[in-house]
């Protein structure tokens, strides 16, 4: 049984999959209203208007996924939810035409005087020549960061006969050319655009991104727009050069402080506003709140999830193809673990045959996150598997083989420890399942699953004999055996695997038989 608090004001339609599902509570709460029991949730899903901090991470212990519904994750500690293993999701394009389109009806409203004229006629006026405007037509529009949204309105302003100036260090002169914008420097837009709208996420490097330097190289007489995020342009500065004369208005949708309470641009007539409404429309609410319920449905079914901020992006089709490989990898990665008990310095990993036809960074994440999840007793999975060897000084390399051993497809993960090294290798057969086919050089084949037991030993006549009369006498029954070995009379392994876990007592009979070498339980 799951329970998901849903703390802002997500449209109840698009959590349907979530309230049909017998296994799900949906606690519908701020987390304030639900602080008594928030050691009990296992998702939590938010708009803009929670802050989930690193406290309030921690105060839910049992917590997997935190979804956004909606693009923004600002009000998120990514970071805070990525060491603890929490999968952060949000819905990426649910409400982009309804963003485009709000920035594009602020925009004709600037240009226009529409909300300083509405008042005045509401207000018994009629002071047509004070509201005069100023035509879209033939204007330059300047849009800094061209994602899904930028890309929207640029659409929208060249049917408007606008021409468009874009500024996104990561846009392509290919891509921008399809779009038909002409890509500038940041320094060149602003002084040639009349009017600017910013529409990048608010991070590090696009806060006061428009500061006090940077508008003062706008044009005289240009127009601005935030319908993105508070802070990208500097609220002061905006103020002082408007007050100026410089800039001619201004249209936010966001700001640095919701609701803007103590924000001076509001005294403003020719700054108009709107409380955070980009989103706000029905359709926008259905898309986001859809995307994000079939998101930690797909999670709690135990199924990667496509709209992750901290994992590699995974399709359902993807998902498909990787599946077979995801427990095999997990499962060696885990295996490993508990053959070495000492430090470790790497982990490489290999990937032939049909193993390499996807990204498998995903694949090396199950699997380092096998090998830690058996070591620390804090949560590992594959969002916080990096991390955690990254922490440990483990260096961890992924690369492609063109030769397969014969297989159809092919997995080898090498891990060095701070005396020996340890290697495995693994393989998925159709109908069949994942199957260990070698470990450390020798050849053998056995399912990587249950409670096994490794042993390395002399080959000789007899061992296997001592071994098994010690289980039988003690009625501990054999489910499987895989013998395998390098060369007659050399060394050889075999791997015994049992309904229950073997007791400490057989271990240790097990374990001073003549000719064992060492050997290891394996749990999976
Ligand atoms: N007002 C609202 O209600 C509302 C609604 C949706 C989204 N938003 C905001 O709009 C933002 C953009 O949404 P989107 O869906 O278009 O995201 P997106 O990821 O598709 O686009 C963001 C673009 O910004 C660019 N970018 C990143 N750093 C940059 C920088 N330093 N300078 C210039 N460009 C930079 C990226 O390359 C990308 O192309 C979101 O992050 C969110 O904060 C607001
Ligand atoms: O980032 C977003 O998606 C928008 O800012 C919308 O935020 P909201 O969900 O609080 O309306």
């Amino acid at each position: 049984m799951y329970r998901i608090l849903v703390a802002d004001a997500i449209k109840p339609e698009g959590l349907t999959p979530l309230m049909d599902s017998p296994e799900i509570t949906l606690i519908q709460k701020t987390v304030d209203e639900a602080a008594d029991e928030l050691d009990t949730i296992d998702a939590l899903l938010v708009r803009s208007a929670t802050t989930v901090t690193e406290d309030l991470i921690n105060a839910m212990p049992k917590l997997s996924i935190i979804a956004r519904a909606g693009v923004g994750i600002d009000n998120i500690d990514v970071e805070a939810a990525t060491k603890r293993g929490i999968v952060v999701v949000n819905a990426p394009d649910g409400n982009t035409i309804s963003t485009a389109e709000h920035t594009f009806a602020m925009m004709a409203s600037l240009v226009r005087h529409i909300p300083q004229a509405h008042s005045s006629v509401k207000n018994k006026e009629w002071k047509r020549s004070a509201f005069t405007g100023t035509e879209l037509n033939r204007k330059k529009l300047g849009i800094v960061g061209m994602g899904r949204i930028g890309g929207e309105i640029a659409k929208r302003a060249q049917v408007f006969g606008m021409e468009v100036l874009a500024f996104d260090p990561f846009l392509t002169s290919e891509r921008a050319k399809a779009m038909n914008v002409e890509l500038l420097t940041l320094d060149k837009l602003l002084s040639q655009a009349d009017i600017i709208t910013v529409h990048t996420p608010l991070t590090n490097e696009t806060r006061g991104l428009l500061n006090i330097d940077n508008l003062r190289k706008c044009k005289k007489g240009v127009y601005l727009l935030n319908c993105a995020r508070g802070g990208i342009i500097d609220e002061e500065a905006l103020y002082e050069l408007i007050l100026e004369g410089h800039i001619a208005g201004a249209a936010f949708d966001v700001f640095v402080e919701e609701p803007p309470l103590h924000n001076k641009l509001l005294e403003l007539d020719s700054v108009i506003v709107t409380p955070h409404l980009g989103a706000s429309t029905k359709e926008a609410q259905l898309n986001v709140a859809t995307q994000v319920a079939e998101e930690v449905l797909i999670f709690l079914e135990g199924k990667p999830v496509s709209n992750s901020i901290n994992l590699p992006a995974i399709s359902k089709e993807m998902f498909q193809k990787i599946q077979p490989y995801y427990q095999l990898v997990k499962s060696m990665g885990a295996t490993a673990a508990q053959c070495m008990k000492e430090g470790i310095q790497e982990i490489s990993v290999t990937y032939s045959g049909d193993a390499t036809s996807f990204d498998t960074s995903i694949l090396t994440k199950s699997l380092i996150s096998g090998f830690f999840k058996t070591r620390l007793d804090i949560p590992v999975n594959e969002v916080n598997a990096m991390l955690i060897a990254q922490e440990r000084g483990v260096t961890i390399g992924e690369k492609v083989a063109s030769d397969s051993s014969g297989y159809k497809n092919y997995i080898a993960a090498v891990i060095k420890g701070d005396n020996r090294q340890f290697e495995i290798k693994g393989t998925f057969v159709a109908n069949y399942g994942p199957r260990i086919v070698s470990i450390n050089g020798f050849n053998i084949d056995f399912n990587p699953e249950g409670n096994l037991l490794y042993i390395q030993h002399t080959d000789r006549p007899g061992v296997i004999g001592r071994v098994g009369k010690i289980l039988g006498d003690h009625e501990v029954n054999i489910a499987t055996m895989q013998v395998g070995r390098k060369e007659a009379g050399g060394e050889a392994i075999m791997v015994l695997s049992f309904d229950k876990p073997l007791s400490n007592e057989m271990y240790e009979k097990i374990n001073n038989l003549d000719d064992i070498t060492f050997m290891y339980r394996i749990a999976l």
